[in-house]
């Protein structure tokens, strides 16, 4: 049984809605064993974000969502991150759960593990891509083997209309005030890197 890890940190739902798209690719399949989990919020961010009446109501929709561990990390064969972008880059939320997982790192504990990187932003040039390509670097370091979505699996990436979908990975786009919520064709997207994730990892779990 190949286990994937499905991790994400979500403000206002839509990778929340990415996240739980990928996990659901993989529940009813015997071949793998598929685990939801959030990357814990920051204080100084649940402070600054309670006024608002978004962030509070996709707050109480993940409230049944384990929060994500190093210790997740560990079990998983392969690993598909849900990363919102800040300033064309990772949140904090995510950036500390990386950097804190430098034990890990010191004993070669992710190495060989497959990964793949979802994304979002407000604006359709805000930063999905930089947002992907930038997560990578440090899930290079800890030795994680990445895949992307392909155009020849994500047809939706060859469509001209306003979604989401990179080569590097799955996205979505929030529009100006944040009220889009992901398409179907974000949502396949995303579907079809967790299901990509969790095929190359059952073939590298055998060689590595
Ligand atoms: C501090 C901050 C920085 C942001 N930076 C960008 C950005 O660079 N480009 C963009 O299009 N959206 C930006 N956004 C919007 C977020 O990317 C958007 O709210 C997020 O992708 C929605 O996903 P979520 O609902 O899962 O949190 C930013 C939001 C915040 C709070």
């Amino acid at each position: 049984m190949t286990k994937v890890l499905i991790t994400y940190y979500s403000s206002y739902g839509h990778i929340f809605k990415m996240a739980q798209s990928a996990a659901e690719a993989l529940k009813d399949n015997q071949d793998f064993e598929v685990k939801l989990s959030k990357i814990p919020e920051l204080e100084a961010a649940r402070k600054g974000m309670s006024s608002q009446a978004a962030y509070v109501e996709a707050q109480k929709a993940q409230a049944d969502i384990k929060e994500a561990t190093h210790a997740d990390l560990e079990w998983a064969d392969g690993i598909v991150w849900g990363i919102p972008t800040r300033f064309g880059n990772m949140p904090a939320q995510v950036k500390q759960f990386i950097d804190t997982a430098g034990g890990l790192w010191a004993k070669g504990a992710l190495e060989g593990k497959v990964t793949g990187i979802m994304s979002s932003t407000n604006t359709v040039h805000g930063g999905q891509e930089s947002t992907i390509l930038s997560s990578l670097i440090p899930l290079l370091h800890l030795g994680m083997i990445f895949v992307g979505s392909p155009y020849g699996e994500n047809k939706e990436l060859s469509e001209f209309k306003l979604q989401g979908g990179t080569p590097y990975g799955p996205s979505t786009i929030a529009g100006g005030d944040g009220s889009q919520m992901p398409t179907d064709g974000d949502l396949n997207m995303a579907k079809r890197l967790a299901e990509r994730v969790a095929k190359v990892a059952s073939g590298v779990k055998e060689v590595y």
